[in-house]
């Protein structure tokens, strides 16, 4: 079954509905460069208000490590996600799990990148180009996924309900992450829109079923 992270919450009311709808894990972002930035404060509220099991996920991107350890302290995330130039090492130092975003914007010229990242617990390909920020919206070559990585790929960028199965089908991911496809504006999530994602994901899941 393919796992599905919605990125870029702010509002305790879209994290619980997508926790109804079955996502397994939701985004918060602490970088400035983004429109769907949120506090530590409100992040915690967010994070207290989750049914167990739906992990949550602190992003970051090219912020300093006191920032990171800060939101650590505050929030208590299950995972950490780094989407800027940090290294293996770098995003290591923190003693927790963390996913590293590779920008896929460039093509098959990105793929040495995914290589770099032996201790990620998985490895998301977004479809921005390098040193831009995530939450752009633009889908990438899905085919170009490779699939000999001994870490669980996600998928992201520009996925929507209508084209996350074709995503799917294309690029066999072990995770989807979607933020601007489920969204009435940026960081406010469209309940519809939402619940249209995850069917469409499942829907995706059980072609060639029985
Ligand atoms: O969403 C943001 O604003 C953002 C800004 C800076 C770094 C990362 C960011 N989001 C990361 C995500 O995991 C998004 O879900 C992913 O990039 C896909 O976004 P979208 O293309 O809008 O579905």
């Amino acid at each position: 079954m393919t796992r599905i992270k919605c990125c870029g919450m702010t509002r305790i009311e879209d994290a619980l509905l997508a926790a109804r709808l079955g996502a397994d894990a939701i985004g918060l972002v602490f970088t400035a460069r983004s429109k769907r930035r949120t506090t530590p404060a409100r992040a915690r509220e967010i994070v207290a208000a989750l049914p167990p099991f739906v992990a949550t996920v602190a992003l970051f991107m090219d912020d300093e490590a006191d920032r990171v350890r800060q939101v650590i302290d505050e929030v208590e995330p299950t995972l950490l996600q780094f989407h800027g130039s940090e290294t293996d090492g770098w995003c290591m130092q923190f003693g927790r799990p963390f996913l590293k975003a590779i920008a896929m914007g460039e093509g098959a010229a990105a793929l040495e990148r995914l290589r770099e990242y032996p201790r990620a617990a998985a490895l998301l390909l977004d479809g921005h180009g390098f040193g831009e920020a995530g939450g752009s919206g633009k889908a990438f070559d899905w085919s170009l996924t490779p699939h000999d990585l001994v870490q669980p790929l996600m998928l992201a960028g520009g996925l929507h309900a209508g084209n996350v199965d074709a995503a799917i089908r294309a690029a066999r991911p072990w995770a989807v992450d979607v933020a601007g496809g489920v969204e009435s504006a940026p960081g406010i999530k469209d309940p519809a829109k939402l619940a249209a994602f995850i069917a469409a994901v499942r829907a995706a899941d059980r072609v060639g079923e029985p």
